[in-house]
């Protein structure tokens, strides 16, 4: 780290990130004085986990003066995180690497996997390692279980990734525990052991210290490449990192980072959000920063109908967060007072049960009757969507419109995923988030004409916000490279 008496402005240590789509733009000199050869940069291989302003402008200069440690220093420093590309096969071969992916992909009810994006993304990361001759403890969550539940384990990924990765992955039964550690310890150089759910263990939700221990007992290093859940403090994203050193970044992490944190931190305006899908109460509080950034917001999915209900409306049984409705009154009088026009779909399409072959039908958003449920936004909304969206020139969307695992209900999704991508064609930037988004967009078939699919969806809007992100902040930073000053 730089010393206080170091008369010199630091550089970034190159990366060897293979795949950076970025087109990141430099931060504006006005909020943070960088040198001139950190401004060329993009801003995210700077900051490694920060977005935009004003937190970011904030946080920079705290971070700065902190590096600084004291008076005189004329140089700046690079904040970026250490990257894996920086690990080779001297600090890597026969090393075990903990790497912490997000291989939270839907599964049908027969527990195929219906879009492996989150899988492939993590895929660089694990070659890296092996090339190497690391022996790689690959884990991750999947869903949201409440202990051990098998409909939620991690095997059924187990043929795809060995596919993808081009060796049989070995598949154990824990994260933790004598079983494990046998199954660590007869892994081979190149090597790759997938855990089971961490999330079947309540210590790691709970970020629990002596939990994340026994996890990071299994390696000697850490990588996480969980961007879809780099949001999260828990155990396997955060915790470990107090005991594995190095603790360093994975490929998609930084890659999501590059293009984000660009594209978010000074995007071409107008620019607009679309947030839908079901995790209404950690999503819904998102939006009061939105209305600090965009210009105009689209809600659909799961997340309307706690505006509706807050407006007097009836809902029906449709997805309400009772807890919510103050909040959704507040954000609604704030969107006005900011100008932000803030669009909830007029009409939606209700059913009469949450299943494929519910009785449905279109109302206006005002009418849904007792004993029915909002399972789409309806056409007359796609069509006010559609003409708000053709003002823009940046769109970041988070959350499917409708229960789109069902055909009938999958209409308004599709028809936004298509939309965005003919705006694409025009010039438009399109930012996908999230893993049910992504996997709608796939559906469709357009997720290739998109700017970029993002693997985390909660995560990308926290970085919208301009939040830093717990499990990418906890990652050793780069080292400076000292660079002698002409002055
Ligand atoms: N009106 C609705 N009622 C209930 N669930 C909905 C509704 N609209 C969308 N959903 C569900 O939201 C889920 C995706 O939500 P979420 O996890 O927030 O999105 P992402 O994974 O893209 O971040 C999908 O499974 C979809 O069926
Ligand atoms: O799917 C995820 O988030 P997303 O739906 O916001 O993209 C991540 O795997 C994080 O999951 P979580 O929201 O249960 O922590």
């Amino acid at each position: 780290m730089a010393s206080a008496a170091a008369p010199t402005t630091f550089s970034l240590l190159h990366s060897t990130t293979p795949a950076s789509s970025s087109s990141a733009t430099s931060a504006s000199p006005s909020r943070v004085q960088l040198s001139s050869s950190l401004r060329s940069r993009p801003l995210a291989r700077r900051l490694g986990f920060a977005a935009a302003d004003p937190l970011l402008a904030a946080n920079v200069a705290a971070r700065v003066a902190a590096v600084r440690g004291g008076k005189g220093a004329r140089g700046v420093v690079s904040m970026a995180k250490k990257s894996v590309g920086e690990l080779s096969a001297a600090d890597l071969k026969g090393k075990k690497v903990f790497v912490r992916a997000d291989l939270n992909v839907p599964l049908d009810d027969n527990q195929n996997i219906t879009d492996d994006t989150r899988i492939r993304a993590a895929i660089p990361t694990i070659k890296h390692l092996i090339q190497n001759g690391a022996k790689v403890i690959l884990s991750s969550h999947l869903g949201r279980p409440k202990g051990v539940t098998p409909k939620y384990s991690l095997a059924p990924l187990v043929p795809r990734l060995s596919e993808l990765i081009g060796i049989q992955v070995v598949k154990a039964e824990d994260s933790i525990g004598p079983e494990v550690e046998k199954l660590v310890a007869s892994l081979p150089d190149g090597g790759v052991l997938l855990l089971e759910n961490v999330r079947f263990y309540k210590e790691e939700e709970k970020n629990d210290p002596e939990h994340a221990k026994k996890l990071a007992s299994l390696a000697d290093l850490f990588v996480n490449d969980a961007f879809g859940t780099a949001h999260r403090a828990h155990a396997s994203t955060e915790g470990v990192t107090k005991y594995l050193k190095p603790s360093v970044a994975g490929f998609l992490l930084q890659k999501e980072l590059d293009y984000l944190v660009g594209a978010v931190s000074s995007p071409k305006r107008p620019f607009a959000a679309i947030v839908g899908g079901s995790k209404v109460s950690s999503k819904i509080g998102v939006i009061e920063s939105l209305l600090e950034k965009v210009d105009i917001l689209l809600l659909g999915g799961g997340m309307i109908f706690t505006f509706y209900k807050a407006q007097g409306l009836s809902v029906g049984s449709s997805l309400v967060e009772e807890d919510k409705l103050d909040l959704a009154t507040s954000l609604l009088a704030k969107a006005k007072e900011k100008g932000v026009s803030l669009l909830l779909p007029s009409d939606v399409v209700i059913a009469d049960k949450f299943a494929p072959d519910a009785n449905s039908k279109v109302v206006p958003a005002s009418a849904i009757p007792d004993g029915w449920m909002g399972l789409d936004i309806g056409p007359d909304s796609v069509k006010s969507f559609s003409e708000a969206l053709d003002t823009t020139q940046t769109i970041i969307w988070n959350g499917p419109m409708g229960v789109f695992e069902f055909d009938k209900f999958a209409v308004g999704t599709e028809a936004i995923a298509k939309k965005l991508a003919d705006l694409s064609g025009k010039g438009v930037t399109t930012i996908i988030g999230g893993g049910d988004s992504v996997a709608a967009v796939e559906k469709v078939g357009v997720a290739s004409v998109m700017s970029h699919i993002s693997t985390g969806g909660g995560a990308s809007l926290e970085l919208l916000e301009g939040k830093e992100l717990p499990g990418v902040l906890a990652l050793d930073e780069a080292v400076p490279v000292a660079v002698r000053s002409k002055l």
